[in-house]
């Protein structure tokens, strides 16, 4: 049973608060402050496990709060961050805010992350309070909320085989014979309207998701039949089992029927015809079937396909399906793995944001070294750390940022123009003169 959508609620950890505490000296009634600041809450991090193929976990459980950080403590001693929370999702998850429907994040490989929920930031403890004139501050910052929000989860269906060929050839009957996929079976055409998946499990470990897709007739590219919500699927699967009605059972050729098909794969997506193909010929158990694969096979050496790959089945008597199947899991292990959407949006920059309203900590020093400039600021080199760079918003920001602390206009009172290079931890660029 795969279940494609999920909404759910997620609570990152409150900051511990910060505290207010004097030191005790003896003979000094009241001593220095020395309230430490609490620790961070947790964040909630979603991390995709290729192992995971169903959102089917969060049928179970839709809440996720994560804990607060530490409160600060006695001595100037700070409370300890939250550990952050890690949730496991599969690949192809998408994350919606459902609030604003903004997409928060398309989760394709493995081991990919994105923060759905930033923990609160400690409050600060009375220390940092203390000023010449207010040299005992009662004063103590409170930590800030975690975020919380709601979110939608959708599963992008990614099954590495995709099964395709004429209506009634058999590809349900296969699915349903080499999974636990219980697909609708009809001696009629399009008895299969949207597709299902079954995972296949190959023996010593090996498995992969395979999806029973609509048939496919002529003109499917330009949406005849159910044409395009089927090559849509199509797309983003990895391996084609073209199956063929090797019995020829509606008197059509198999050979031409092998054809057609792949023309509209090719008309639809010129990608769809490099994409690896084996042949499932099917119905071997009908009279006259073995004849017709003979010829098949002459036909596919005649016009240059004599390296395509024919397996000879019957789905329904379960024969020739193992060997099928090997050669499927042999081939995807060779198949690399393409990502659906490149795109993925960093909630992380949140920080980003958040650092610039509040973080106190704006202290830098530059470093000339012959036309570079190396800037040293364990804020900014956070920053950084944390920012996407490839995005335009980020980049924005991290000028902006660059502007309000002073490093810009230092720069150029260090004599940086146009052209010279400016270092800050790992990342390096160009100083451009803005006017
Ligand atoms: N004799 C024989 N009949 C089969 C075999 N596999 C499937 N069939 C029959 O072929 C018909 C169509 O089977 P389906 O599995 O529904 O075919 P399909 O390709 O999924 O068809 P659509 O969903 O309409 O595209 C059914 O009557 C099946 O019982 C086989 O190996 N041998
Ligand atoms: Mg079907």
């Amino acid at each position: 049973m795969f279940l494609d959508k999920a909404k759910i609620y997620v609570k990152a950890g409150d900051g511990g608060d910060g505290i207010v505490s004097f030191r005790r000296e003896l003979y000094v009634p009241e001593g220095g402050p020395a309230g430490g600041d609490g620790g961070k809450g947790a964040d909630i991090i979603f991390r995709v496990d290729e192992g995971l193929r169903t959102l089917i976990d969060f049928r179970y459980q839709k809440h996720f709060k994560a804990p607060r950080g530490e409160k600060g403590k006695t001595k100037g001693m700070h409370g300890a961050g939250a550990e952050d929370m890690v949730v496991r999702v599969p690949p192809g998850t998408v994350i919606y805010d459902d609030d604003t429907h903004e997409l928060i994040a398309d989760l394709t490989r493995h081991g990919q992350e994105v923060v759905v929920a930033k923990g609160g930031r400690g409050g600060r403890g009375n220390i940092r309070f203390a000023t010449a004139r207010n040299p005992a501050p009662h004063l103590a910052e409170k930590g800030e909320e975690g975020q919380e929000r709601w979110i939608v989860l959708e599963l992008k269906v990614m099954a590495d085989v995709g099964l395709v060929g004429f209506p009634s050839v058999g590809k349900s009957t296969l699915l349903s014979v080499v999974s636990a996929a219980e697909p609708k079976i009809g001696a009629y055409h399009f008895t299969t309207i949207t597709p299902n998946l079954g995972v296949v499990d190959v023996g010593e470990g090996r498995s992969f998701v395979m999806a029973d897709l609509p048939g496919l007739i002529e003109g499917a590219h330009e949406g005849v039949g159910l044409g395009h919500e089927f090559l849509r699927h199509v797309e983003r699967t990895r391996l084609i089992v073209h199956v063929v009605d090797i019995a020829a059972t509606e008197e059509r050729d198999p050979y031409d029927d092998w054809l057609k098909i792949n023309e509209e794969l090719r008309l639809y997506n010129e990608k769809l015809a490099q994409r690896p193909q084996i042949v499932a010929a099917n119905k071997m158990d009908m009279p006259g079937a073995d004849e017709q694969l003979r010829e098949f096979k002459a036909k596919l050496e005649r016009d240059g396909h004599g390296d395509v790959e024919v397996f000879p089945i019957s789905a329904m008597a379960r024969k020739g399906v193992q060997e099928l199947l090997y050669r499927a899991a042999v081939l995807l292990e060779q198949i690399p793995e393409t990502p659906l959407v490149e795109e993925v949006v960093d909630t992380s920059e949140r920080k980003v944001y958040r650092y610039e309203k509040e973080d106190d900590d704006t202290s830098f020093t530059i470093r000339r070294e012959n036309d570079t400039f190396i800037v040293e600021s364990v804020a900014i080199e956070r920053m950084l750390k944390r920012m996407n760079t490839d995005s335009y918003d980020a980049f924005q920001r991290f000028s902006y940022t660059m502007r309000k602390s002073g490093i810009e206009a230092a720069l150029r009172k260090k004599g940086a123009k146009d052209g010279h290079l400016v270092r800050i931890g790992d990342y390096e660029f160009e100083f451009v003169e803005q006017e």
